[in-house]
């Protein structure tokens, strides 16, 4: 029997914000070929990688937050790596006046947008208890009203009479009530339950909507935020699939519901997450021992 590696061994990443050295086409390299991509905070982490892999698959893509400098500098790796082109341009999905001046530039420029991504969210360990309104506000506005306003947008500017594709970010945080994540957990519910929403109304417009909630992944700003230093090993025994996840799984899971590949699939949530929320325990304790220790580091 010839030996191939196991068909949950993951793809080559990198933690850091840059391009992967190689790639190994799984799909078709020009299954995005002449699509146009626009990625809400794609600058960095999770929301990098997708423009990556969709570019490398033959799309061009317009990156979107509030950080120009950062978004300049990833537009700049992402050309280079890819040979495709890659827009980077300011928004804070908050405002929708961004957005729509983010969206007409995109269609100045490329003449039209076949995807959306809402990757753009925000989010920071603490108990309901220490939650500011504002700050409960804050994480909703971003997370899930950054969602809405980007889909309404670009809806109502191309998607509406070409068709289109929306992927959003969720998370698993909701499925048991995650301590110290009141804010993110009820901002990614409601992305969920969009999704559904909108697939329904959308759909005879020839949109399709569907969701991804990926469970811990390495190399991102969210592990660094709400993760405990040794989280790795931790998580190593609790996760059925024994690991964390990285970057590039989620991008290949974006890719798969943006494609054609999924051109029966709308109005559903894809986990990617190694079984993680199966299985991980909801650490009261520890997780409040974190906290405090993070809070005292930022003091
Ligand atoms: C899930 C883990 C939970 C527990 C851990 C336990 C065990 C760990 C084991 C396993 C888990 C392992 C991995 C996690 C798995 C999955 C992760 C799931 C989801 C990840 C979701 C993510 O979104 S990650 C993305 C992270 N990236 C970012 O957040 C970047 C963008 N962020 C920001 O811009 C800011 O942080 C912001 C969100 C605050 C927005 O900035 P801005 O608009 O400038 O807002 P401010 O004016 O600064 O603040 C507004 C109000 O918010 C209050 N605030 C801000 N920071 C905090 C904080 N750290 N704590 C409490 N409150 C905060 C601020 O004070 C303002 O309120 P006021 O009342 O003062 O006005
Ligand atoms: N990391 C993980 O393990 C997990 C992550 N997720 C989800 O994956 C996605 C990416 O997370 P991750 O890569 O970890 O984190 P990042 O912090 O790298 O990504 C968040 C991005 O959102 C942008 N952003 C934040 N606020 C705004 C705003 N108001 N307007 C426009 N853009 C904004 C940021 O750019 P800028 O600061 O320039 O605005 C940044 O590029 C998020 O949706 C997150 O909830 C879900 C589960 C697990």
């Amino acid at each position: 029997m010839t030996e191939l590696p196991t068909l949950d061994h993951p793809p080559a990443d990198v933690e850091t914000d840059d391009c992967l050295p190689s790639y190994s086409y799984l799909y078709s390299p020009s299954l995005l070929s002449g699509r146009v991509a626009f990625i809400t905070g794609g600058g960095s982490g999770i929301g990098f990688r997708i423009a990556e892999i969709f570019m490398r698959h033959g799309c061009d893509t317009v990156i979107v937050s509030r950080n120009l400098q950062r978004l300049s500098q990833a537009a700049e790796k992402l050309q280079v790596a890819t040979g495709r082109r890659c827009l980077p341009l300011q928004g804070d999905v908050r405002q929708p006046e961004s957005l729509i001046a983010a969206v007409d530039e995109t269609l100045r420029t490329f003449s039209r947008v076949d995807i959306l991504v809402n990757n753009a969210a925000g989010n920071f360990l603490c108990p309901a208890s220490a939650l500011s309104f504002n700050a409960f506000k804050t994480v909703i506005d971003i997370d899930t009203g950054g969602t809405f306003n980007a889909s309404k947008i670009v809806f109502e500017k191309f998607f509406q009479n070409h068709g289109g594709v929306i992927v959003n970010i969720s998370a698993t945080l909701s499925y048991k009530g995650q301590i110290l994540q009141v804010h993110a957990g009820s901002a990614k519910a409601a992305i969920d339950a969009m999704t559904k929403h909108l697939a329904v109304e959308w759909g005879p417009s020839r949109v399709r909507v569907n969701c991804l909630a990926p469970g811990p992944i390495s190399g991102t700003e969210g592990i660094r935020r709400l993760a405990a230093p040794d989280v790795a090993s931790v998580l190593s025994s609790s996760i059925p699939l024994q690991r964390m996840g990285n970057k590039t799984e989620i991008a290949h899971g974006a890719l798969f519901l943006a494609s054609p590949l999924a051109s029966y699939m709308t109005g559903t949530t894809l986990v990617m997450d190694g079984g993680s929320w199966l299985t991980s325990p909801n650490q009261l304790a520890a997780s409040m021992e974190l906290w405090a220790s993070k809070t005292k580091e930022t003091k």
